[in-house]
Parts: structure tokens; sequence; C-alpha cells
């Protein structure tokens, strides 16, 4: 291929019309551009009114894709610029969309690697293939069964790899060349895809057990291999295999587990700042999770280990917490418990009306939550007699919404501030914008991983930490609460997405210090040095 189209097609390289005349020169460019050299500030603003005339958020997404796929600098230029705009288009909720129609609208790979469980032999090539020569830190792999709320999207779901990678580096700032999305496909149980001739994935059921669990560890192996200074962040797996890919690495190889682990973070960070505004103690709360899952159990897990670093032995700790999924409360003796959910399973003999408490609504009435967290999927499900009933029985009920994408939420912000009378203290999954209440202006916090993890993974791999463990996820979680301003009135219970590169900077330093200080790091820089070192600034 001729130069100039080698290097105009590469999106790492390419500048476009931003590339000087003494550079087109240099390069074998001269003519291949029109004549006109601009700044990346005109790119980006000549991008940004395109972007504007642009109504559907699909479409904005696609048009935001092609800036990715041509010019990699002006895309995180522009996304840096806007990013309070950009963020639900780019990434949850707007992702969404295009999962579901990833193969009918898909042009370009966006660099992923796609694995297949039907050639397990060409795992290690894949990767190599996929990096082209790459020096990799950081993979987001998943294996498309549990997108979002969205269930089992097969490959289509290698969007969310790609779509997390551009939320890291816009919020923490490493090297988009230094990142790799990857797509484990081991078939989908999705009818529709099945049935789609355009379906670009295996078309099969999904393969579990041994042959699932082969392909996982071949993966693993051919990462650490080809880059062995890489984390390894796992995202929307499936509810049988998160937890058991996560109990297999996470003390062998820097990794995690962004549904169970950073959900859970910014789940107990967004508690702790609401319980600043409250001003009560997180020993005081009753916890209740509905929908039991990868980011439920994994939610209950962060606030039990907050209340054990409080001082309660396991025993008084788990009197906290109360589980409800499909079977409604979770018992001793109920069937179908994930081993995850038997941590936190609760006697018949406690309640005179166990039999009863196989709805929401039941729960809430017999346990009196005061912190009540939805990751179930069901739509609606907070209604206004949960809430009130919740709500007459504790003075700030903290409420988080929290299953993805939006038509999945348990409750919407301005219902619940409604039928508290404002008092409701709110996380969502998505974006919400500011809500009017009786003359207050209530933000509202986005308890959503990607204010957490990226800020996780860069601090882990700035200091070149062995692994990720509980102690350093629990430090995040509370670096992140404490730039809440609480006697605001309104105020929101975690710190706005527009401050997002600001304190993911903070979490990354509080994890590095967090991996240093526990003997786990491998550097000889400083923790703010070290963070600055993987900074990656969209410039030419
Ligand atoms: N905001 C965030 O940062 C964030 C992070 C992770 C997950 N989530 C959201 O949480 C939801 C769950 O994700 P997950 O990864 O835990 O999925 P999962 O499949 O592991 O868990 C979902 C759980 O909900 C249960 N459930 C299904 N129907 C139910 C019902 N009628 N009543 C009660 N429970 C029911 C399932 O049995 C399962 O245990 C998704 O919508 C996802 O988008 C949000
Ligand atoms: O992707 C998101 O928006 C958050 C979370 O990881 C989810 O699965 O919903
Ligand atoms: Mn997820």
């Amino acid at each position: 291929m001729p130069q100039a189209a080698t290097i105009l097609n590469n999106p790492y390289l390419n500048k476009g019309t931003g590339f000087t005349y003494e550079e087109r020169k240099e390069l074998g460019l001269v003519g291949a551009l029109p004549p006109r050299v601009q700044t990346l500030a005109e790119q980006a603003e000549q991008a940004y009114q395109q972007f504007q005339r642009i109504e559907d958020g699909l479409d904005q997404r696609l048009f935001l894709m092609k800036i990715f796929d041509t010019n990699r600098t002006l895309f995180y230029y522009l996304f840096g610029q806007h990013i309070v705009e950009f963020m639900p288009i780019v990434y949850d909720p707007v992702i969404a969309e295009s999962i579901e129609q990833y193969s009918e609208i898909y042009t370009r790979p966006q660099d992923a690697a796609f694995i297949s469980i039907d050639r397990m032999d060409e795992i290690e090539d894949t990767l190599r293939n996929a990096a082209s020569g790459r020096d990799i830190r950081l993979i987001v792999v998943t294996d498309g069964e549990g997108i979002l709320g969205i269930g089992d999207w097969g490959v289509n779901g290698v969007d969310i790899s790609v779509g997390k990678l551009m939320v890291y580096t816009a919020a923490a700032g490493i090297d988009p060349a230094q990142v790799l999305a990857v797509s484990l496909d081991a078939g989908t149980n999705n009818e529709q895809l099945l049935a789609d001739p355009l379906y670009l994935g295996n078309r099969h059921e999904r393969v579990y057990g041994d042959r699932y669990y082969e392909m996982v560890d071949k993966f693993v192996a051919a990462a650490e291999k080809l880059f062995p200074q890489v984390l390894l962040h796992f995202e929307d797996f499936g509810r049988a295999n998160a937890s058991n890919i996560l109990n297999k690495y996470q003390d062998k190889i820097l990794t995690f587990n962004d549904d169970i682990q950073g959900t859970g973070i910014i789940c107990l960070a967004g508690v702790l700042g609401a319980l600043n505004i409250s001003k009560q103690k997180i020993t005081d709360q009753t916890f209740l999770t509905f929908g039991a899952g990868n980011a439920g159990v994994g939610i209950a897990k962060m606030m039990y280990d907050e209340l054990l670093r409080e001082g309660l032995t396991p025993e008084e700790a788990k009197q906290h917490f109360y589980l409800v999924d499909k079977q409604g409360l979770l018992f001793e003796d109920t069937p179908d418990l994930t081993p995850e959910q038997k941590q936190f399973l609760r006697k018949r003999s406690e309640f005179a009306n166990a039999d009863e408490l196989t709805n929401l609504e039941a729960v809430v009435k017999a346990v009196h939550p005061t912190v009540m967290i939805g990751t179930s999927k069901q739509p609606g499900a907070f209604t206004e007699v949960i809430v009130k009933e919740m709500a007459a029985h504790t003075e700030r009920p903290i409420i988080f919404p929290i299953s993805n994408p939006t038509k999945l939420a348990e409750a919407k912000a301005a219902d619940l501030l409604k039928w508290t009378d404002g008092k409701a203290l709110i996380g969502t999954g998505i974006p919400v914008a500011p809500i009017e209440y009786k003359g207050v202006t209530y933000e509202i916090g986005q308890a959503n991983n990607a204010l957490v993890y990226p800020g996780v993974g860069v601090g882990a791999l700035a200091v070149n930490a062995k692994v990720i463990n509980e102690k350093m996820l629990a430090q995040a979680a509370h670096a992140l609460g404490g730039i809440v301003d609480p006697d605001q009135p309104g105020a929101a219970v975690l710190p706005p997405v527009e401050r997002l590169t600001e304190f993911s900077t903070t979490v990354a330093e509080t994890v590095a210090q967090s991996a240093i200080d526990q003997g786990l790091a491998q550097t000889d820089l400083t923790v703010h040095d070290a963070v600055q070192a993987m900074k990656w600034e969209p410039k030419y």
C-alpha cells in the first residue's frame, strides 16, 4: 500500500487536515489532503458542528465512531471537551442500541480481538494480530452474555468493551494505543441473533462448562504471555460464570470484574456520600438489594466489608443485609441459590410471615430498609407504594435504581423525589439532569461504575500492582465519597461527571498508594509521578 494511504488509514497516526505542510512533505502526503492545515481545535469545532446537526442518539454515536476510526487524537480531544454531553452517547445508554444493532450496522472491527470458542488454537494469534505490535496494558474483555441488563448479545457485545475503554481514556488518560477490546465468542442463546442472517458471531448455542473455561484459561494465558503487564478487566459476563472467573484469577493476576467490584465500589461511594448528607452512620443502615446477581451481590459484599472495617463481627454485619431476587427474600432453604447469594441468607424463623415474603413490597414492609439498591433489570419495580413504605420508616431513604439502560431502571429519579417529598438520596445508572422540586435543585449522582473503574484500573497499572484487592477497592470508594459537598441543598451523593477526569486521578492515586502501602506495587516512582506517567493527552 502506498505510504499516504497507510498513514491516513491508521487512526493512531492520522491527523487528517492537521498534518502540517512540513509533515506532509516528510510523510509523502503532499496533495493527499485538502491544502488548508487545521489545528486540532479547529478540527474539533468543525466535527462538533456536524455532530450538532444529528438528532438521533445512535446516529450521533455512529458519527463519533467514524472519527474514532479515522483519528483517535481528534476523537479524544473532542470527547474531553464535551464529556457530559458525549458520555451517554459513546457509553450508556446509547451503547445498548449500538450493541443490539451491531451486526446490522457493522463497518469496522475497531481494533478489537475476536476470540472464537471453535478455534481455540488461534487465541494467541488473535490477540497478537489485533494488537498489531502495540504495547497493550489494558484489556476489557466480554463474552456478551450479560450485557448491561439487556441480556445475551453474543459477539455484538464487543461494543461494551470498546465503549468501556473509551471511558478509560477520557477519564483517566490511558493511551488509546495501549488498550485492547476482546470478545470471547462462546456462542449465544439469543434466538433473535441465531435467526438473524446478518449476525456476525458464532451461530450456535452458548457453550458452558469445561470447554468454556478452557477458552477463558487460554485467553488469560495468552494475554499474560504476550502482554506481561496487562490488566484484565472483565465486563458483562453471565451470572453463572462471572464470579467463578473472578475467584479463579483475582489472587494470581492483575484483574477485576467491573460488574461485581466496580459496581460495588461506586455504590459504596454513593452510600457514603448519602450518609455524609444525612449525617448518619453506615453501621445503622439496613440494606436491601433487589436483584441478587453479579452487581447485587457485589454491592452487598462491598457494604458488608465496610461494616467489618467499622468493627462489626461477621455475624453482626450479616444482620444488616437482605437479598431479594426472583424468588423473593432469599432464605437458607430457598431453591436455586447461587454460591454468592449464600453469603447473605436469612432464616425463616426471623419472620412471622416468612412464606409471604415473595415480592419486594412484602419484604420492604417486613424489613424497613434504609438503603435499597436495584440491580434486577425490572423496570418500575420501585413503585410509589414501596417507596412511600420505605420513606415512612426512615428520614432520608437511600435509593439507587441502577439497572441499565434507561428502559430497565427500577424507578425514575423525579418520581423518587416526588414520592418522598424530596427526602430520597438517589443514585441512578444512567445520567439524569438536575431536577427542580419545591424550589430546590436536586443534582442526581450517577451510580455507574464508569465513575470509578478508570481510576482503579489506571491506578493499579501506574504502579504495576500485582493484584487488585479489597483494600484498594475500599480506599477507592472512600476517595470518591470524599468529593461530595454534603451541605449544599439538593447535593448529589456522588461527584458530577463533569469532574470525571479530576476525580479519576484522585481514585488512581489512592489505588496506587494502596498498592504501594501493601507491598503490592512494582515501581520506583512516587504515586503522583506514576499516575502522571500513565497519562496520554490528545494533542498533535
Ligand atoms: N450502574 C451500574 O454501574 C451497574 C453496574 C452493573 C450492573 N448494572 C445493572 O444491574 C442489572 C443487573 O446486572 P447484573 O450484571 O447483576 O446481572 P445478573 O444477571 O447477574 O443479575 C440480575 C439478577 O436479577 C435477578 N432478577 C431477575 N428477575 C427478577 C425479578 N423479577 N425480581 C428480582 N430479581 C430478579 C436475576 O435472577 C439475577 O440474580 C443490569 O440492568 C445492569 O445494567 C448497573
Ligand atoms: O455499562 C454500564 O453502564 C454499567 C454496568 O457495567 C452495567 O453493566 O450496566
Ligand atoms: Mn457492565
